[in-house]
C-alpha cells in the first residue's frame, strides 16, 4: 500500500503480512513513516494506493464501525492527545461503555491491579507522569482485549524498571502486536520479528530480529545507529552507538 499526506508520498509501495500472534517491530527513525503506518494498520487512515486487508477483509470507509475498533487498539506517541475523562477509571472504563461490555466495575478494578494503577483510579489522568499516563492508556486499550495491538513508541516516558515490567507483559499478551520504536533492546526483547523503514517510507528490511541487530551496515542506513565521537574518563574516541529511550 502507499499512503501520501496531500502533495507529501510518505509510504511508497509498502508489502507485508501479519499473522494472528506475530509480535513485530517497527523500526526506522525520525519521520521514516512509523506513526503513519500505524494510523493506517488501525484503519485511521485508509491507503492512498493499494489495499489493506485486516483478518482477511479489506479495509474501507464502510467497514471501519465500532466491532473494527473493538479488535484494534492503538497508543499513541503522546498520551495526552488521547485523556479526556475526568478520572483514570472512567478512561479505561470508557471505551468497555462505548463497546456495550457488562461488568464494567470488575474488569477496570482487576487491569487496574495488573497495572498496579489501583491507588490512581480516582485521580485525574491528566495529573499523573508521563509514564503513569502510559499505563492508564495502555490499560484502557488492554481492558477490551483487542486482536491486533499497535503502539507507538510505548516506552518512551517509562523508567528502566516500568520498562522492565512492560516487556514481561508484552511477552504475556496474546495479541498480534506491531510495536513502533526507537528501542533496539525493546523490540529484540519483545518481538521476534523486524520492518525497517527506510526515510522515504520504503521497506529496508522485513526478517527475523537476530541478523539484523547483527547487520551494522543496514542499521547505519536506517539511522537506528550512528557512530559519533565522545569521552571515556579522559580518552575522547568513537564506535557505533545505540541511542535508545
Ligand atoms: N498530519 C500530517 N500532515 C502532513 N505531514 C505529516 C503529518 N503527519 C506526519 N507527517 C509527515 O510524514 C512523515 C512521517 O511522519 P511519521 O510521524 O509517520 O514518522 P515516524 O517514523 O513516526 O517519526 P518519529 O520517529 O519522529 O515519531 C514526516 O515527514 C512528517 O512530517
Amino acid at each position: 500500500m502507499a499512503f501520501a499526506y496531500e502533495e507529501r508520498q510518505v509510504i511508497e509501495s509498502l508489502s507485508f503480512g501479519i499473522e494472528p500472534g506475530e509480535k513485530v517491530a517497527l523500526l526506522g527513525c525520525n519521520g521514516s513513516g512509523k506513526s503513519t503506518l500505524l494510523r493506517l494498520l488501525a484503519g485511521l487512515y485508509l491507503p492512498k494506493g493499494g489495499r489493506y486487508f485486516f483478518q482477511n477483509k479489506k479495509m474501507d470507509k464502510k467497514r471501519i464501525d465500532a466491532s473494527i475498533r473493538s479488535q484494534i487498539g492503538i497508543l499513541f506517541q503522546n498520551p495526552e492527545s488521547m485523556l479526556f475523562n475526568p478520572t483514570v477509571f472512567d478512561e479505561i472504563a470508557f471505551s468497555l461503555r462505548e463497546f456495550g461490555y457488562d461488568d464494567i466495575e470488575r474488569r477496570v478494578e482487576e487491569i487496574a491491579e495488573q497495572f498496579g494503577l489501583e491507588e490512581l483510579l480516582g485521580l485525574n489522568p491528566l495529573k499523573l507522569s508521563g509514564g503513569e499516563k502510559q499505563k492508564v492508556m495502555l490499560a484502557a486499550i488492554l481492558v477490551y482485549g483487542p486482536d491486533l495491538l499497535l503502539l507507538d513508541e510505548p516506552t518512551a516516558a517509562m523508567d528502566p524498571a516500568t520498562t522492565g515490567w512492560f516487556i514481561d507483559q508484552l511477552l504475556e499478551w496474546q495479541t498480534t502486536l506491531v510495536l513502533a520504536t526507537h528501542d533496539l533492546s525493546v523490540a529484540y526483547e519483545t518481538c521476534e520479528r523486524a520492518l525497517v523503514l527506510a526515510p522515504g517510507g520504503q521497506l529496508l528490511y522485513d526478517g527475523p530480529m537476530e541478523p539484523l541487530l547483527k547487520d551494522y551496515d543496514l542499521l547505519v542506513k536506517a539511522n537506528l545507529i550512528h557512530k559519533h565521537r565522545h569521552r571515556h574518563k579522559r580518552f575522547i574516541h568513537s564506535h557505533y552507538h545505540l541511542h535508545e529511550g
